[in-house]
């Protein structure tokens, strides 16, 4: 199979690289970040790292959506939920999507799947989670999170049937690539899985501005991680999603997957890092919404929500400073 992957940002580059480097397929990166863009083509490639070793440059095959020639047979889709809907628009434009074409893509938070539908027919449509931890350090420079062998994702079909030959053929590619695919059969409850882990782990993280390693530290966590869970779960229940995992094994998995990935500031804060909105309100607000909609009200999820809008808020006022004690600043309005 070939694979075009949208978005060459951190996860689109793990999944193009080790399907190219590992399952030896071809793929071709669109991208519409033209410093990212420009820098692949100035070094030759993407500089590629493990875990702060082994740098190297990678070649690969990049171009604006308006270059594109090519046809791949599935395009893996990895953009931040806010910029997907732009680049949906403007991929269409350029003429690069084809009615034969399969659409894979396993971005954190939901919303993404119906903005996907409005291009591929449902059938075409195959749904992931990735448990796999990647840092975008700069334009075309990349760090794969984790040891090797620790990838892990699950896939699903958008419509819940079984698997087709096609979807069988990315599975034994992704196998091949090292990315360690597990089958689900209901996509909604394997989606919302990974949301919730994200509502606890990205979103504490992104706040109190932490490593994996160190938000584990603190003697409180598996407490506050099965408050968010319980709430999440209850909301989930009344909308008839049943999760794929229960509310111990999450808790558990906090653990462990902090571990395996301590260095790993969660995807939420390299935007909030560098000043860019977050993806909060697909993750926590997407299950406060499920919540509202279903006469149960999440009031963790909607409160942690405010608090990570309102340390977005924030940044203006820590901006290059050493000592945030020492800023005096006039706010901006009284409310
Ligand atoms: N990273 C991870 O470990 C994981 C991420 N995910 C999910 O995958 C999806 C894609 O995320 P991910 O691959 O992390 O995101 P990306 O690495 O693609 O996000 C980077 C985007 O941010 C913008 N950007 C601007 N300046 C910079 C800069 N200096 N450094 C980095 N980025 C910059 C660019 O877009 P622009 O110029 O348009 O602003 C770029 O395309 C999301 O839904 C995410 O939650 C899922 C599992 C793990
Ligand atoms: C790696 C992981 C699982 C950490 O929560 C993630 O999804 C992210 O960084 O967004």
């Amino acid at each position: 199979m070939k694979y075009g992957i949208i978005g060459a940002g951190a996860m689109g580059y793990r999944y193009g690289v080790m399907l190219q480097e590992n399952a030896g397929v071809e793929v071709d990166f669109i991208d519409t970040w033209e410093p990212n863009v420009e820098k692949v083509r100035e070094q030759g490639g993407v500089s590629v790292a493990r875990d702060h070793q082994n740098r190297r440059i990678v070649p690969i095959n990049i171009y604006y959506p308006e270059e594109y020639s090519g046809h791949p047979d599935v395009w893996i889709i990895f953009k931040k939920q806010m910029q997907l809907a732009e680049e949906m628009e403007r991929d269409q434009a350029a003429g690069i999507f084809h009615e034969d074409q399969y659409v894979f893509s396993a971005m954190n938070g939901m919303g993404h799947f119906e903005k996907i539908a409005k291009y591929f027919p449902a059938d075409h449509i195959i749904c992931g989670t990735a448990m796999i931890a990647t840092r975008l350090d700069g334009p075309a420079n990349v760090d794969f999170m984790g040891a090797e062998g620790t990838e892990e994702m699950h896939m699903a079909r958008y419509t819940n049937e079984k698997p087709n030959d096609v979807m069988e053929a990315v599975v034994a590619d992704f196998k091949q690539a090292k990315m360690n695919p597990i089958f689900a059969d209901d996509y909604m409850g394997m989606c919302m899985s990974k949301v919730v882990f994200n509502a606890v782990t990205n979103t504490l993280c992104t706040m109190f501005e932490m490593q994996m390693g160190q938000f584990i530290e603190y003697e409180g966590v598996r407490e506050m991680a099965r408050q968010l869970f319980d709430e999440a779960y209850d909301a989930c229940e009344r909308a008839g999603i049943y999760l794929i995992a229960t509310r111990q094994e999450q808790v558990d998995s906090v653990i462990t997957v902090s571990q395996e990935y301590k260095y790993h500031y969660p995807s939420m804060y390299q935007d909030f890092s560098k000043g860019r909105p977050t993806e909060v309100d697909y993750i926590n607000g997407y299950i406060a919404k499920i919540g509202r909609q279903h006469d149960y009200v999440c009031r963790t999820h909607e409160f942690v929500t405010h608090e990570v809008h309102m340390a977005e808020m924030m940044r203006k006022y820590h901006k290059n400073v050493e000592n945030v004690a020492d800023v005096q600043v006039e706010p901006a309005k009284a409310i």
